[in-house]
This record gives structure tokens, C-alpha cells and sequence, in this order.
């Protein structure tokens, strides 16, 4: 008999995603089936999208052997039913306050950084980039975590520094570094780019530092259809493309009209959940029909 969703304390509550504590050493990290786009959650949510995040979460806990946060399989006798599939058991850590982002691929906050001044978080590089060159090796480019709605700022690893100590500061770039190099080659072995990612990182009660959160998820990550990448023109997203395209192209919506996104037709819906399945399975080699908290 699994508990009730009711019986955990929610302690934090973000744009997709939830926590909740199941006791003193242990969460609940919950994905939703929501959905952003142009910094707007819509009003239609994707099914199965929670379910997909942390299957693809779990396969890269898994196949990157990094110490991290889970403390338990993904059909753990403490997930409620009503979240089975799309919700883990973590160790509570105690977070640190860098959001680790490396960037194999230039584009977003990074690219506009790159235009302004010819460097990202304070790393030079070459002159003649456009979004979506490549850039090798990859940088690491943390930023501070904003206040829900808000975008992150991006700061130097000097900063870093400063606020974590340079002992620690090294250690959580040089695991973000490994981490998206690995995930990257598994994605691209699969004819899909990971063009960059967010880790956070935290310290257990004994000390040790394990990575947390959601890992190269879609939604923590970029992904690129590699058979579509070229540098300089359009970077479709792997997975929020079809919704982009529709809401711009189709909808009659604008980004600059102040208004937010109508609802998705069924079709870009049932796409859309397709494309996220489709990225899972790909990547994993594993069928999603094995993942728990599938319909009945
Ligand atoms: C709603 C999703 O959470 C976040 O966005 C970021 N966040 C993570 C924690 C955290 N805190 C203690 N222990 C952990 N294992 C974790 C994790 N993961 C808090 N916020």
C-alpha cells in the first residue's frame, strides 16, 4: 500500500517540477506534465512528459556512475501512486547555490554574452562564432540561481570561487566538464546533440558531494536534432520545437503581445509527447512501455 501525495510536506514548488519531505533524510522530487515555452507555462500540459524527464533522469544516474542523490529505483514503496513514475526518493542534501551549467554549443544567454563582449562567464573565445557553433572543448558557465520566474545570471568561475571556496569551486567544474562530455557522446552516438545542461550539485550529511536534481533532461538541458544541426541558422529544439513552431507560426500568437500562449491543439500535444518518448528511447536504448506509472 503506497502513501498519499498528502502525506508528504511540499517544501518547494517550481515551474514543472515539485519537492516534497518524505522524512528527515529524504524528499520527493516530483516532475509534472507541464510545460514552458517563451518563459510561459502553457496552459496544456504534455502527458507522460514527467514520466519521460525522469526515466531519462534515472538512465543517466545509471550510466554515468556519478555519487548522486537517489536513495532508492523508481517504483520505491514510498512514491504515492498518483506520482508513481514521475517522482523519485532523493537524499536531502545540503544544496550548493551554483547552478553548473556547461556549454558545448553556443547559443541562448551564452551567444548574447558572446556578442557583447567576445566571452561567456568570463572565458574567452574565439572571434567569428555564431548560434549554434561549436565550441571545443566545452566551457563551463555557472550561474546563480534567480528567484522562480526570473532568469539565472551567469557569473565567472572566479566568482564562484569566492562564494564556495576554490577547492570546491574546481571540483564542481571539473565534474559539470566530465559529466556533459559523457552525456554529450552518449546523445551524439545516437545522432542527438546535447548542445548544453544545468547540474546541481549538493553535500550529503557525511559530507560528500553528490550530484542532484534533474540530470540532461530536456528540460535542464539542450537538445538538437543532429540530423537538422547546422551552425548560423535555426537550432531546432529536439523537443519543444513542434510546440515553438505552432504558438509562432500557427497559433496567431505573438512573444510580444503581452498575452500568454492560447492552448495546444491535440495533434501538437500528441507530437509533442511522441518527440519526448522518442528522445528516451533513443538515447537509453530502453522502451518507455517498461517505465512505470503507465496507464492501466
Ligand atoms: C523542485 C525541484 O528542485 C529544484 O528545482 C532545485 N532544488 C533541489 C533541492 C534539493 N534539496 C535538498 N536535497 C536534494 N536532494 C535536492 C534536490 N534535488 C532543493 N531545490
Amino acid at each position: 500500500m503506497r502513501p498519499e501525495l498528502s502525506e508528504y510536506t511540499p517544501i518547494y514548488s517550481g515551474k514543472v517540477r515539485e519537492l516534497y519531505e518524505v522524512d528527515d533524510e529524504h524528499l520527493l522530487l516530483v516532475a509534472s506534465d507541464r510545460i514552458s515555452a517563451y518563459d510561459y507555462i502553457l496552459d496544456t500540459p504534455i502527458p507522460d512528459k514527467g514520466r519521460v524527464l525522469t526515466a531519462m533522469s534515472v538512465f543517466f544516474f545509471d550510466a554515468l556512475g556519478v555519487p548522486n542523490h537517489l536513495a532508492g529505483p523508481a517504483d520505491d514503496p514510498r512514491i504515492p501512486d498518483a506520482v508513481l513514475g514521475r517522482a523519485l526518493v532523493t537524499r536531502r542534501l545540503d544544496m550548493v547555490p551554483v547552478e553548473c551549467v556547461a556549454r558545448g554549443y553556443l547559443t541562448g544567454s551564452g551567444l548574447k554574452e558572446y556578442r557583447a563582449n567576445g566571452e561567456v562567464c568570463g572565458v574567452s573565445l574565439p572571434a567569428g562564432l555564431v548560434d549554434g557553433s561549436r565550441i571545443d572543448p566545452p566551457i563551463f558557465t555557472p550561474a546563480t540561481k534567480a528567484a522562480v520566474g526570473d532568469h539565472d545570471e551567469n557569473v565567472s568561475f572566479e566568482r564562484v570561487a569566492e562564494d564556495v571556496g576554490i577547492e570546491l569551486a574546481t571540483r564542481l567544474r571539473d565534474l559539470t566538464l566530465d559529466v556533459y562530455a559523457r552525456g554529450a557522446d552518449i546523445a551524439r552516438e545516437r545522432g542527438i546533440i546535447l548542445a548544453d545542461t544545468k547540474f546541481e550539485f549538493g553535500r550529503s550529511s557525511d559530507g560528500d558531494l553528490l550530484l542532484a536534481d534533474e540530470v540532461l533532461t530536456p528540460d535542464s538541458s539542450r537538445y538538437w536534432d543532429g540530423a537538422l544541426y547546422a551552425p548560423g541558422s535555426a537550432l531546432p529544439s529536439f523537443d519543444k520545437q513542434i510546440v515553438r513552431d505552432w504558438l509562432t507560426k500557427e497559433s496567431g500568437w505573438s512573444t510580444d503581445s503581452g498575452t500568454p500562449p492560447p492552448p495546444l491543439p491535440s495533434d501538437v500535444v500528441d507530437r509533442t509527447r511522441a518527440r519526448y518518448i522518442e528522445a528516451y528511447e533513443r538515447i537509453s536504448g530502453l522502451s518507455f512501455d517498461d517505465w512505470p506509472g503507465g496507464a492501466a
